[in-house]
């Protein structure tokens, strides 16, 4: 029995495991019996292929009694319906692995090696014994749990490329992104800078929903637009008659975002004296309503925006430079939309999208309008782009939107930009050339231009002032193509 053990590496654990007390020896019944706890089956057979021994999970993958099986060849067993089939395919001669079909439908992945003496002779077989149902449903269960996963992934990835319906496409966008959410989670303030509508407000929104006041209030004052002699009482709130006409004490705009989160808009338009009052209540959290001497508290995440340069305004004297640290906390700043060109035909289809539901339309962008889009400055940034969508979801004829309902500045840009050329320089400055050479040429590239910008036959020929079918058979001579069937699907 000690030879038995020569083999393991571990001697001593062994021969303390298999020790039996009563016995006072080693147990290869110890042995046996502890095989029974290996989840995959095992065999032992002769050489003659007959089993003569068989672990428990055996049976249990088998379903058939081991007693039933003790004796057996393969095909004695296949003759009495235990198995139903066995390919003969060899998956692998040395191990030998075939798979094997039982009665109970289960498939089974048997592999099998001899044992051999010391003098190199077979003494038996020895086989593993798999159910591949189970590996086949545990692959399943792996590759449903991946899909899963990868599917909550894409998920979380377009919610937070889509967050709150923000597109970020571009690398600046998903960096001020990251940062707000980063920022949102502790309660420094922050100034947004950027040109009016680069999407300021809805940076500030970010920032309060990803906080854990977001279920608190959020209030946004524009600063610019309260006037001047209201703007301390419309911020502070005011006491049972501070001034003629105030007949009840009346909280103010920062008291009403108490314990959420409040945008200060405009902050550059903020008068001095009452920058001084608001520095008071973001550094102590104190407050006096107008007319009362009792001191009040407030606990609010502060967040400005403003599309002014507010270091310059500190330099004039119009802005307080420590309000102005105070503020400056965490600074964002959103470039224009002409610096993040990419966007701009994502954001087109993402209003796009949301003014056919709007309106209940399927209009579709083409690929012409999208590039004459992309090559705009767009001096009012998204808010004039989302607008220009709108208009051109409403007067657009067609379902697909072509250049022609694009409005005249963006095509004026166009031309000012200089990237379609004058007739007067399709010809260097000291070429002489036919008359007639000078008018195929000017025509050839009047159309394709014509066509380029206002997507159809019928247009460009209104526009060139001749009629549908000079253009077709112009188009014909010159060899120019129509791209008007090309068009982006939403
Ligand atoms: N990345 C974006 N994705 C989708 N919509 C956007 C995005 N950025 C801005 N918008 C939309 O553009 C419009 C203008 O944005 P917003 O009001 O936030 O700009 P703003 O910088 O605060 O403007 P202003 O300085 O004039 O107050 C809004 O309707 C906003 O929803």
């Amino acid at each position: 029995m000690r030879d038995f053990y020569q083999n393991f590496l571990n001697k001593e654990k062994l021969y303390e495991t298999f020790y039996d007390e009563k016995e006072q020896r080693l147990s290869f019944a110890k042995l046996i019996d502890y095989l029974n706890y290996s989840y995959d089956g095992l065999l032992l057979s002769d050489t003659d292929g007959r089993i003569f021994y068989v672990n428990e999970a055996v049976e249990r993958i088998s379903g058939v009694k081991n007693q039933e099986m003790l004796g057996l060849t393969p095909e004695e067993m296949q003759e009495r319906g235990f198995i139903v089939s066995q390919s003969k395919k060899v998956l692998k001669k040395n191990p030998l692995t075939i798979v094997q079909k039982l009665k109970t439908g289960k498939e089974i992945f048997t592999t099998s090696r001899p044992i051999k003496d010391e003098k190199g002779e077979t003494v038996c077989y020895i086989a593993t014994f798999r159910d591949i149902s189970e590996l086949n449903e545990l692959h399943q269960e792996h590759t449903f749990q991946r899909d899963i996963d990868y599917q909550e992934l894409q998920e979380l990835r377009s919610r937070f490329l889509m967050m709150d319906d923000i597109v970020s496409t571009s690398a600046q966008m998903r960096t001020i992104i990251e940062k707000s959410i980063k920022v949102a989670q502790s309660d420094a303030t922050v100034l947004i800078h950027g040109e009016s509508g680069v999407g300021k407000e809805l940076i500030a929104k970010t920032i309060h929903n990803s906080s854990s006041r977001s279920k608190k209030p959020y209030i946004q004052i524009n600063c610019g637009a309260i006037p001047e002699s209201l703007i301390e009482a419309e911020l502070f709130g005011y006491e049972k008659g501070a001034f003629t006409g105030a007949d009840r004490p009346k909280a103010g705009l920062l008291e009403a975002g108490n314990e959420g989160t409040v945008l200060l808009d405009e902050i550059g338009d903020l008068p001095l004296n009452v920058q001084v009052k608001l520095l008071r209540v973001i550094q102590t959290g104190d407050f006096y309503r107008v007319g009362s001497t009792t001191p009040r508290q407030l606990k609010v995440r502060f967040v400005a925006a403003t599309h002014r340069d507010l270091k310059e305004m500190v330099r004039q004297g119009t802005f307080r430079e420590d309000l102005f640290y105070r503020l400056n906390v965490v600074p964002i700043e959103i470039p224009p939309l002409r610096e993040r060109k990419e966007e701009i035909v994502p954001l087109a289809f993402h209003f796009l999208k949301k003014n056919n539901e709007k309106y209940q339309t399927n209009k579709k962008l083409d690929e012409a309008t999208c590039r004459l889009l992309e090559h705009y400055s767009w001096p009012g940034n998204i808010r004039q782009l989302e607008n220009m969508i709108e208009r051109m979801v409403i007067m657009s004829d067609e379902d697909t939107i072509k250049p022609c309902v694009i409005p005249d500045e963006v095509l004026e840009h166009r031309k000012n930009e200089g990237d379609l050329p004058e007739p007067s320089i399709l010809m260097n400055e000291t070429e002489i050339i036919p008359l007639a050479e000078l008018r195929e040429r000017t025509e050839k590239k009047m159309i394709a231009r014509a066509l380029e910008r206002y997507g159809s036959i019928r247009q460009a020929a209104k526009h060139l002032g001749v009629n549908h079918s000079t253009i077709v058979r112009k188009m014909q001579k010159y060899g120019i193509e129509s791209k008007s069937t090309s068009e982006h699907g939403v």
